[in-house]
């Protein structure tokens, strides 16, 4: 038994210490009684180290406050820091190259190939790291809402952070679950505070965060990023859901109509919406990030959210800035050291500031995570900084299967001006760009989710396909990005006038509008919604530059072709057609 390092001087030691031992061998007796084996044979040193399993929230706020300089934010958050990584680390990631998954692997630059001893080197070394320490938390949770593609998780890791993290992004098993939850079917080794050898055949760099099909485990080392752990699971989903329960696993949020039960999905990368839009006073949150679309309707992989901060205002955003309380966790945000009131503005540490908190935190939100009904639309957020495409379009299943494929958005490094709200951002000058030449960066992430993508797109795309059209599904691409102008010239599409635009296709007025073409792209944009300026709706009025409009026009439509052209043998000429032309 190991005490903490500051008792409180209000309780005698003694005291302390009989408590804390009677709590937990109440609390991890459980585990240490009938997992000992898999810890010891993992590698584990039982007689040194104390496993503190599904530990309360407030002890894990202790321990990181205690251990990790973590601190609790004026609104009842723990604020903590994940070091020198703040983001994900896609260049490090690798899958296990076995027998048993790698016919269906998509293997190239996502998806770049370990060899299973390398991962047994570092599976020891991260187990190795977490003997030296005192503790070790172990959260056991669920991925998945519905019990029938369901998965059990194990997380173990060093940091009462992470455990934190992911007592809330993973589902929370009751205390009966617990009891019963018995092998696990994934297990995450989390030892981010260490470095990986990078004398170790194949590693590039300190970080390694891999995954064994196989084995079906996880590790890693050098990053203390969160988000990882997150990501890592919803791989896992993307492999398993396809290949063996023949279910959809897609990168979106979802929400559903507290009138008409109508289910949408929100596909997107990073930064495009996803989670700022699904959390809608209308409508029941399913979840923000990762969804499955089933046989029998749509589930949340998650139970919780990772919502960003930057700019994060209670008027703007209410139910995401309210649900910042005790139990969340704020990373990487910058407080002011005499109220502990987070600065959401500042973004000097990072700007991919976040806060994980548990779903419930959301009052809107339909708990159990899951419908038993088929999606009534799909919104494909964008965020354009070219700002070319239009603020709306809706899709023909061919240009659905197009954008699916293709996955645009662009990437924009903001850096915030001093006091000025979230619609102004600004492009930072990107690390090696001449002085004065400031261009977005277009991302083509297919399936939306390349990161993560497991699977030749093509898998997903077909399921995708065949899912609408089997279930009549309206599909809709929402630009969320830049309007007027490409960024410097134009501005970001105000929030509420995306909110009205998406209100819009809620309420079915948007399926009844009236749509004009939009040349080259050759999409449907509604000549009017209640709400929105007319010339906002088509960027050929929206823009004062017309010349301008036309280059960028051009500019963009030939970077979806290069992009495209590593699909283009693998669909339906429809679909190709369904692309940009001249
Ligand atoms: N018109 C707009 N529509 C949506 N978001 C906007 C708009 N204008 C500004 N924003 C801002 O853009 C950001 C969108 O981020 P959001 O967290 O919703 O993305 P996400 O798709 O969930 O990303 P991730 O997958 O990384 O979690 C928010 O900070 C939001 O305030
Ligand atoms: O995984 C993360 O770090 C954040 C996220 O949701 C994404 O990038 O899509
Ligand atoms: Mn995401």
């Amino acid at each position: 038994m190991v005490l903490p390092h500051h008792t409180p001087y209000v309780t005698p030691q003694i005291l302390h210490k009989n408590y804390a031992q009677a709590h937990d061998t109440e609390q991890f007796g459980t585990l240490i009684g009938r997992d000992l084996e898999y810890f010891s044979q993992a590698g584990f040193d039982m007689d040194k180290i104390q496993v503190k399993r599904n530990a309360s929230v407030a002890q894990l706020y202790e321990d990181a406050i205690r251990n990790e300089g973590a601190i609790i934010s004026s609104s009842g958050a723990l604020i903590n820091f994940s070091g020198k990584k703040t983001g994900r680390s896609p260049k490090d990631k690798r899958i296990v190259f076995e027998e048993t998954s790698k016919d269906d692997i998509w293997w190239g630059s996502v998806n770049i190939k370990m060899d299973e001893h390398t991962f047994e080197i570092n599976r020891e070394r991260a187990i190795d790291y977490l003997n030296t320490r005192d503790y070790v938390y172990v959260f056991d949770g669920y991925a998945g809402w519905d019990p029938r593609y369901r998965i059990k998780v194990r997380v173990i890791c060093a940091r009462a952070y992470h455990a934190l993290f992911m007592n809330n992004m993973l589902i929370r098993p009751t205390p009966e679950q617990l009891l019963d939850f018995g092998e696990p079917d994934f297990i995450i080794y989390n030892a981010g505070q260490f470095p990986a050898n990078r004398f170790t055949k194949g590693m590039s760099s300190t970080t390694s965060v891999e995954i064994n099909f196989k084995r079906m485990e996880m590790v890693i080392l050098g990053t203390e990023y969160a988000g990882e752990m997150k990501k890592g699971v919803f791989s896992v989903m993307h492999y398993l859901q396809p290949v063996k329960f023949g279910q959809l696993s897609l990168h979106s949020s979802a929400n559903v109509g507290i009138e008409n039960n109508d289910v949408t999905l929100f596909f997107g990368l990073s930064g495009t919406g996803k989670t700022t839009l699904s959390a809608d006073p209308r409508r029941l949150l399913i979840g923000d990030d990762e969804h499955v679309w089933s046989d029998s309707g749509v589930f949340n992989i998650e139970g919780g959210c990772y919502a960003k901060c930057i700019n994060l205002s209670a008027e703007k955003e209410p139910d995401i800035f309210n649900a910042i309380k005790f139990g969340s966790i704020l990373e990487n945000v910058v407080y002011n050291p005499m109220d502990r009131a987070p600065d959401y503005d500042d973004v000097s540490i990072t700007e991919n500031t976040r806060c994980a908190y548990p779903i419930e935190h959301i009052p809107n939100a339909q708990i159990p995570c899951m419908v038993d009904r088929q999606p009534s639309n799909i919104i494909m957020l964008t965020c354009d900084a070219f700002g070319v495409l239009p603020p709306v379009s809706k899709l023909t299943p061919e240009q659905a299967s197009y954008h699916f494929l293709a996955g645009y958005t662009s990437q924009v490094f903001l850096a915030q001006l001093p006091n000025i709200n979230s619609d102004s951002f600004v492009l930072r000058k990107t690390p090696g760009t001449e002085d004065g030449v400031l261009e977005p960066i277009p991302t083509f992430s297919t399936c939306y989710s390349a990161p993560f993508i497991v699977l030749h797109p093509g898998r997903y795309a077909e399921m995708l396909a065949e899912r609408m059209d089997k279930h009549k599904v309206d599909c809709w691409l929402i630009n969320t990005g830049w309007t007027g102008g490409k960024f410097g010239t134009g501005k970001r599409c105000p929030l509420k006038y995306t909110r009205t635009i998406v209100d819009a296709v809620h309420s079915g007025e948007l399926a009844k509008a009236e749509f004009e073409k939009f040349g080259t792209f050759g999409l449907s944009i509604p000549t009017h919604i209640e709400g929105v300026p007319r010339e906002l709706l088509n960027p050929q009025l929206a823009w004062a530059d017309k010349e301008a409009f036309q280059k960028e026009l051009r500019k963009l439509a030939v970077m979806f072709q290069r992009a495209f052209a590593l699909y283009e043998k693998d669909v339906k000429p429809e679909v190709r057609m369904a692309g940009p032309q001249f």
